[in-house]
């Protein structure tokens, strides 16, 4: 959650006209990663503040962000940032912002910001279909997983994600379900949203109109749109390693796979994974990461089928660990890009000209999956097995055949157009800001 809002602060404090002063508050173990994430202009620009996170029993030492923590670390997590209530307070106290931008885990900012007359905005890192289908009050409680194969009422008519597959709805439990007591994320979500004057959502009408005034009728509030999140072209090059092993590949015809930073497919998947990139004939190149405390090195051998690597040697490829994912899909050998349906990466794809094939693993990546490639037409899903979410190797390689066939870019080309236009992106960002200061600062 750290990239939207470093995302955000970079846009805020570069924006023409009167100057916009950004603090970015969050646990002190997160400082370089978020310096890191801000970039040299920004990180000048902004005030990166450390909380100081109490000792929680359980919670490794240090701790600061769920990457490097397992998931009941993670809930933990929460329970540390609650205790760093009276440091916010003092802090807002002392900085009196003119807002607060907020996520999820830490409703309780509303109670400290109000009385100081601090507006208070909470900042979705997901999607506005994500949040349509799963965060809004008519989504009532308690919730089976039966209840979630089905949109909430209101919901609007004819989405292509009115209803979800058994499994889909199966993973979404996770966000209504309490550990050790705590509230769940759904209730956390709703803490959130329920004080606050707005909601900022990094998307655009263009893309999610409709998602988007169902949310602001929902919660009763205004949404105020950032634009969608178009990456900035990377910095530095390639390493040589792939860099070498991609230009011996002839224009367009790498399957590049990875599932961003905190998505791991689960063995079998991998393998049908494999063996589908394995059935398409083209060369292939792929990241499988794995959770937190796993022997990654072990888990991949694992993970790959028995005689692949003699059979696809030259070819394709496998690893694991960070890669440089904006240059490796901007390669010109790279011509299609399988990926988990993260907003972040899927467009990076798009933008960098890839056809786009969605493997989506876990919540919110089903509802940006189903919009991208049903609703705006960007890419293809993956065929699954709907108890289960199962998939073949002929799935994985009809998928990449669909997507990289002729006229395969669907309407790909015209939403490249639409995120890559300065214009376009220089007035998403001047309308956010104008709308900020007329909540903070109303006429
Ligand atoms: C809200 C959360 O967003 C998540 O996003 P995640 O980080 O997985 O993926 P992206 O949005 O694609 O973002 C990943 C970002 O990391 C970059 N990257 C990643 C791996 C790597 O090896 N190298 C890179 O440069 C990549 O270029 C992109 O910018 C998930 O959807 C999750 O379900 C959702 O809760």
């Amino acid at each position: 959650h750290i990239s939207p809002f470093a995302q955000l602060a970079r846009k805020l404090v570069s924006i023409d006209g009167e100057p916009i002063r950004v603090s970015f508050v969050t646990a002190a173990g997160n400082l370089p990663r978020v310096r890191a994430m801000l970039g040299p202009a920004a990180a000048e620009a902004v005030a990166v503040v450390p909380l100081h996170l109490p000792r929680v029993p359980g919670l490794p030492e240090g701790s600061a962000s769920t990457a490097e923590l397992t998931a009941s670390g993670a809930e933990l997590l929460k329970v540390a940032l609650d205790g760093t209530r009276e440091q916010v307070a003092a802090l807002l106290a002392d900085l009196r912002p003119d807002a607060a931008l907020i996520d999820f885990a830490t409703p309780w900012v509303c109670d400290v910001a109000v009385p100081l007359g601090v507006k208070v905005l909470h900042l979705s890192v997901f999607s506005a279909v994500a949040g349509a289908y799963l965060a809004v009050p008519a989504r009532r409680l308690p919730t089976s997983a039966g209840d979630l194969m089905s949109a909430p009422d209101g919901f609007p008519e004819s989405s292509v994600v009115a209803t979800v597959p058994a499994y889909q709805a199966a993973d979404f439990t996770y966000m209504f379900t309490s550990f050790d007591g705590q509230p769940c994320v759904y209730d956390r979500v709703a803490a959130s949203i329920k004080p606050c004057d707005a909601v900022v959502i990094k998307s655009c009408m263009e893309m999610e109109g409709r998602y988007i005034s169902y949310l602001s009728a929902q919660f009763g509030k205004p949404v105020l749109v950032t634009g969608p999140v178009v990456p900035e072209p990377p910095e530095g090059e390639l390493e040589r390693r792939w860099a070498s092993w991609l230009s011996s590949f002839p224009e367009n015809s790498v399957v590049f796979a990875s599932f961003g930073s905190e998505t791991f497919l689960p063995p079998a998947a991998a393998t049908e994974l494999l063996l589908g990139l394995e059935a398409t004939g083209r060369p292939f190149l792929v990241v499988l990461n794995f959770p937190k405390g796993a022997d990654a090195e072990a888990e991949l051998r694992a993970s790959i089928p028995p005689g692949l690597e003699e059979r696809v040697s030259g070819r394709g490829e496998v690893c694991t660990g960070w890669v440089q994912q904006q240059h490796i899909l901007r390669h010109r050998s790279v011509g299609c890009y399988l990926n988990h349906a993260g907003f972040s990466s899927a467009v990076e794809g798009l933008v960098a000209g890839c056809r786009l094939v969605f493997l989506p693993m876990k919540g919110d990546q089903y509802l940006n999956a189903a919009l991208l490639a049903r609703e705006l037409h960007v890419g293809v899903e993956v065929v699954r097995r709907d108890e289960d979410g199962w998939f073949g190797r002929q799935d994985v390689s009809d998928a990449v055949a669909v997507a990289v066939a002729d006229g395969g870019d669907g309407d790909a080309r015209n939403w490249r157009d639409f995120f890559t236009n300065q214009d376009v992106q220089n007035k998403f960002a001047s309308d956010f800001v104008r709308q900020l200061k007329e909540l903070v600062r109303p006429a």
